[in-house]
């Protein structure tokens, strides 16, 4: 196997039997990098314990460095020391939206100008309305009109803050980016929405969750309104919790070969969406329990699976692996609410309905959805466009159907190094 370029093909293993698995997953991207970040506008050093390895935290660190942090990332628990952001810079936002939305708003803070770019890709990602919201908020922001990377924030070492209106309906982390920074802001941050609904609510959910554990005061009493007061940023000894969303391949492992997987430390509660998939996993006929063991799935036999009906809007991270099962299940399905992740690491919609189709799929691509229709599938290559969750989906097909070549698994690292080797490690 060899994971390192764009155009070579991984021979996706193939679940002949049913597998039974324990598995212990790496640290989540979403709590991980609002970890950092927050970490580096503290007011002392702050631990990030079992900081997840992986492209997307590894460029937040360097982007926190390049602003004026001391990130340790040496062991598995990373040390942030704050700094006062004095220095210009340059961050690469590589395709991780949390780095391109979240570090802007706390570049504001900085003395000095930040430059940022990222992936090709990356540049057709939504970001105009936190640079709009930023500049209604007193940040100066020069992105030659396109509301969009590369663009630079010449930072004058404060930002006043205040009220701010902006569409977040492309994506949740418009209005987590300006929460994250909002308490070093002198008036603090006062968001609305006006607009269609906000995606991935459990998101902003986490950042204000998140935040409260660093002491600032929050207030989501209001519908499609958060407001943060201004005050300090207490440092925080912080356990990251394991990447439920990426635990999705691994259940489904379970669900398409009628085995057992069980992921490990699965928190009672918690405010990452791929919680979610304890109920979306049933709905498909699998048994799911949540002990001290962690999260138990166990397919249904031969792997048959039912078709479901789910609005994904608030989980639209899932979608690729779920889109997966549904290509495999016995009765049609229909995945709605996901207009926006045509704005993710690709547009995913057309990625997935034109991937499922090349393995033979009855696909049908809708503005906001999938509906599918069972079909046979047969072998062939699996593009992923960069994206993860498509390596992920690829994989999934691939455990069930003979012949599956992923293209470009590698980049799998964005949330998960070396997923290639730990899943082909489980059969
Ligand atoms: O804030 C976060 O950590 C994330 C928010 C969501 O973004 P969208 O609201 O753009 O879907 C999610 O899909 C993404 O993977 C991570
Ligand atoms: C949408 C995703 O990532 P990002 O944080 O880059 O938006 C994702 O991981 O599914």
């Amino acid at each position: 196997m060899s994971t390192d370029a764009a155009t070579e093909h991984w021979p996706a293993p193939r679940a002949r039997v049913p597998v039974e698995a324990t598995v212990s997953l790496p640290g989540s991207k979403s709590l991980a990098n609002r970890a950092l970040l927050l970490a580096a506008i503290a007011d002392g050093p702050s631990v990030v314990r079992r900081a997840l390895r992986s492209r997307d935290t590894l460029l937040m660190a360097s982007a926190l460095t390049s602003l004026g942090s001391h990130v340790d990332t040496g062991g598995d628990d990373w040390t942030v020391t704050p700094a006062p952001f004095t220095a210009d810079a340059d961050v690469d936002c590589g395709l991780a939206g949390t780095v391109m939305r979240f570090v802007p708003p706390i570049a504001g803070l900085s003395s000095g100008t930040v430059g940022f770019d990222g992936d090709p890709h990356m540049r057709s990602r939504p970001i105009g309305e936190v640079l709009t919201a930023l500049q209604t908020l007193g940040v100066q922001v020069d992105d030659g009109g396109r509301g969009a990377l590369p663009f630079a924030v010449r930072g004058t070492g404060s930002v006043p803050g205040g009220t701010v209106v902006i569409d977040a309906s492309a994506s949740s982390q418009f209005v987590s980016a300006l929460l994250l920074a909002g308490a070093r802001f002198e008036r603090g941050v006062d968001v609305r929405h006006d607009g269609k609904p906000v995606p991935s609510l459990p998101h902003i959910e986490m950042t204000v969750s998140v935040l409260r554990d660093h002491g600032v005061e929050v207030d989501d009493s209001e519908a499609n309104r958060w407001a943060v007061a201004p005050g300090p940023v207490r440092a925080v000894d912080r356990l990251i919790e394991p990447d439920l969303s990426n635990a999705a391949p691994f259940l489904a492992l379970a669900a398409v070969s009628g085995g057992t997987v069980t992921v490990r430390d699965w928190p009672r509660r918690t405010t990452q969406p791929g919680d979610e998939l304890r109920d979306i996993l049933q709905r498909f006929g699998c048994e799911v329990a949540l002990d001290d063991d962690g999260l138990t799935v166990t397919g249904p036999d031969g792997g048959r699976l039912q078709g479901v009906d789910l609005d994904l809007h608030d989980v639209g991270e899932l979608t690729p692996a779920i889109a997966a099962l549904c290509a495999l299940a016995e009765g049609p399905s229909h995945l709605r609410g996901v207009a926006h992740i045509r704005g993710h690491e690709t547009d995913r919609l057309a990625a997935l309905a034109t991937e499922l189709a090349a393995l033979g799929a009855d696909v049908v691509e809708r503005p906001d959805g999938l509906d599918l229709r069972p079909a046979p599938l047969h072998g062939g290559v699996w593009r992923t466009y960069a994206d993860h969750r498509m390596a992920h989906a690829g994989t999934i097909i691939g455990a069930a159907v003979d012949g599956v070549l992923v293209e470009d698994v590698a980049t799998t690292a964005k949330t998960f190094p070396d997923f290639a080797r730990f899943w082909s490690g489980l059969f």
